[in-house]
């Protein structure tokens, strides 16, 4: 009997902070990241089929490939069962908001419910961000990404701002000045984390920035919102955060930042 179709979400990935503490030979940067999950993100739908198949559909399908390129072929291709794979894109891609990886995450767990068995290739290969994904929920994540540590966090309400830049992770990489920078320090058990978060960094911020200054102006657009208590780009940008203290206050800031800038992506959205 056929496998019924499997649906599932891919939410955005949030680094709340992101240091890099170090370089290995090979190139690949050391992290130490404080990285939550959004209930704003993709959906796709996999079922099985004669031959492999993706069709891309959405508010934000443009210029997202449909063949062998796309993560979500790379991730189903090694189980060896066709698939027709539908993705509704609704992330802006190379956003730092790990579009891609999510959806790969969501791939691979439509494929092991489909066959019963785990991805035969190890999943970190798809990309750096892929392992956590996987987790979909908060975490710290050092080494290159697969060094995974879930926690146990109280939902954050924020607000997703991207000013519709795409940004190039590796050239964001190639142009931070200092690999070596401080870990972060150990989370608070019980203290305010926006606090805490508020003396961690993103080492990705200032690299991103001189390659697209547009992010400044997001940065200084979400400082501005009233309630917010943190501001800060995720990933290697050049997608920007607002932390909040409730949902209503995110949605009312989101509402003011479309209506200053009807051309940036802006989502009010829960982190957990
Ligand atoms: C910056 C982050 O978004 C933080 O969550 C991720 O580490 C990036 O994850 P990703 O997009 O899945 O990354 P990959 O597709 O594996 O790598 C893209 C490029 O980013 C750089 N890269 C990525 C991860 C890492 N730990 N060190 C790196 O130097 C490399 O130049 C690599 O060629
Ligand atoms: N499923 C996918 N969705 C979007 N882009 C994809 C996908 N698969 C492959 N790509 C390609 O990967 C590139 C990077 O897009 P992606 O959305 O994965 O962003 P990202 O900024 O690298 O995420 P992050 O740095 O947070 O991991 C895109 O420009 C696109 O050509």
């Amino acid at each position: 009997m056929t496998p019924p179709a499997t649906d599932g979400f891919a939410p955005a990935k949030v680094n709340l902070s992101l240091h890099v503490t170090g370089q290995r030979a090979d190139g690949y940067h050391l992290l130490d990241s404080l990285v939550m999950f959004a209930d704003v993100g993709d959906r796709v739908t996999v079922a099985p089929a004669p031959v492999m198949s993706l069709r891309v559909t959405g508010p934000r399908a443009a210029g997202v490939p449909e063949d062998a390129r796309n993560l979500c072929w790379k991730a189903a291709e090694p189980f060896g069962l066709p698939v027709a794979i539908t993705l509704d894109k609704h992330l802006p891609a190379a956003a730092g908001i790990g579009g891609g990886s999510s959806d790969a995450a969501a791939v691979l767990r439509a494929m092991e419910a489909l066959t019963g068995r785990p991805s035969p290739m190890p999943v970190a290969r798809l990309g750096a961000d892929v392992p956590v994904c996987l987790l979909g929920r908060a975490a710290r994540m050092r080494g290159i990404g697969a060094d995974i540590q879930p926690l146990e966090i109280a939902p954050l309400h924020a607000v997703l701002v991207n000013p519709g830049v795409a940004v190039s992770t590796p050239e964001v990489f190639r142009a931070l000045a200092r690999k070596d920078n401080p870990a972060m320090t150990d989370l608070p058990w019980n203290a305010d984390l926006t606090a805490w978060l508020a003396a961690q960094r993103n080492d990705l911020e200032p690299p991103a920035r001189a390659l697209q200054p547009v992010i400044g102006t997001v940065l200084e657009a979400l400082g501005a919102c009233a309630g917010v208590r943190l501001v800060r780009m995720s990933g290697s940008g050049a997608t920007c955060f607002g932390l909040f203290e409730s949902r209503a206050v995110a949605d009312s800031a989101a509402q003011d930042l479309r209506r200053g800038n009807p051309d940036w992506w802006v989502r009010a959205c829960t982190l957990s």
